[in-house]
């Protein structure tokens, strides 16, 4: 191509590029979401050298954590904290969280505990560079297609979290959810807690519907509370008390879900498991 036709078209794409992301909120999203993915790959690159030292460890998670506790700058993300004290100091937990989107992971690294591994999707181990660094840090992969093998990957996390002194984070929605709400929780974070015998924390972030919105191709500056509840005992409960554990644990969590996030009533039924929210903004006194 001959020079000053390239120099043209490098002109233009430095003036159009800047303009569409101005003028186009779907180009400013798309933007922002390539960025975001593509910084955290970047980053996993300095990472891997550092976690390999130590090897496969959960005290890799606090260099990761280290590394991304600044991504809320760049996107003018303000994250409120509150119930620090919730948090045990010693024992191991299970965490348990809502799962809005991927830029969940900005509210974890705020209060990610320390000796704390999220459970993740099996697929996010293929993520290039970021699965290499979250397989050094001991994320705790488990594949979502097959139940049994899921299961068991939990029963052997019980063991480890008593024996090595892990702390859990598990996304009991399982899932992804931009609606606004919570979906039924899987039970698994609540067998394990069992199993271990240790206390359950919830954790909520409040809906990012301010400044996020994947169907409007909305990303802006915002804040979003991050609320640690009161731990939630296990001890003496079995198998049969589960599912009234992971129901009486969401009712809590969306509860308090809807009050962070001012969310009006959504119309009853929308999902299983949904008191009118009104009641449950009566019965639950956030601490
Ligand atoms: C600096 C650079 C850094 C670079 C990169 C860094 C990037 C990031 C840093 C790290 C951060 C990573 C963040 C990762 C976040 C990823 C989030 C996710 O991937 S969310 C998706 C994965 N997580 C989950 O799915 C957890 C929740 N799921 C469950 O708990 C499920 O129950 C299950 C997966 C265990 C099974 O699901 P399913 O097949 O759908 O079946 P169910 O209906 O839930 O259960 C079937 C029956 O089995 C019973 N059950 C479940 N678990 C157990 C158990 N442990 N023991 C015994 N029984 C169990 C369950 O009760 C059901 O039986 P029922 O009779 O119906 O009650
Ligand atoms: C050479 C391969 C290149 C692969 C490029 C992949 C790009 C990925 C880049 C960075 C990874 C960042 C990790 C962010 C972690 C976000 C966690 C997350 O949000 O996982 C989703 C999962 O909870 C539920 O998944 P679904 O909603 O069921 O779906």
């Amino acid at each position: 191509m001959d020079l000053s036709v390239a120099q043209g078209l490098l002109i233009c794409l430095l003036i159009l590029v800047p303009l569409l992301y101005e003028w186009s909120p779907t180009f400013k999203f798309f933007c922002k979401m390539a960025f975001f993915y593509s910084w955290i790959l970047a980053l996993a690159v300095l990472a891997i050298p550092i976690c390999a030292v130590r090897g496969r460890n959960v005290e890799n998670m606090k260099v990761l954590q280290f590394m991304l506790l600044h991504i809320k700058y760049l996107y003018g993300i303000k994250i409120d904290v509150k119930g620090w004290e919730n948090f045990p100091l010693k024992e191991p937990y299970v965490v348990v969280s809502n799962h809005q989107s991927s830029v969940d992971l900005l509210g974890m690294m705020e209060v990610l505990p320390s000796r704390c591994v999220p459970i993740a999707k099996r697929e996010l181990m293929y993520a290039g560079t970021a699965g290499l660094a979250c397989w050094l840090a001991g994320v705790i992969f488990i594949n979502r297609k097959k139940t049994d093998d899921a299961i068991s990957v939990m029963s052997e996390t019980a063991q480890t979290m008593l024996k090595e002194d892990v702390r859990v984070w598990v996304f009991p929605e399982g899932t992804r959810n931009h609606d606004g709400s919570m979906l039924p929780f899987k039970r698994g974070a609540f067998h394990l807690a069992v199993q271990a015998r240790v206390p359950i924390i919830p954790v909520v972030m409040s809906s990012y519907k301010d400044f996020y919105n994947i169907k409007e191709n909305k990303f802006t500056t915002g804040t979003c509370v991050v609320r640690i509840l009161p731990r939630i005992d296990t001890k003496g409960l079995t198998p049969d008390d589960v599912a009234d554990l992971a129901d009486h644990t969401r009712q809590t969590m969306l509860s308090t879900f809807l009050q962070l996030s001012s969310t009006p009533c959504p119309a009853s039924g929308e999902h299983a498991g949904h008191t009118p929210c009104s009641a449950e903004r009566e019965t639950h006194d956030v601490q």
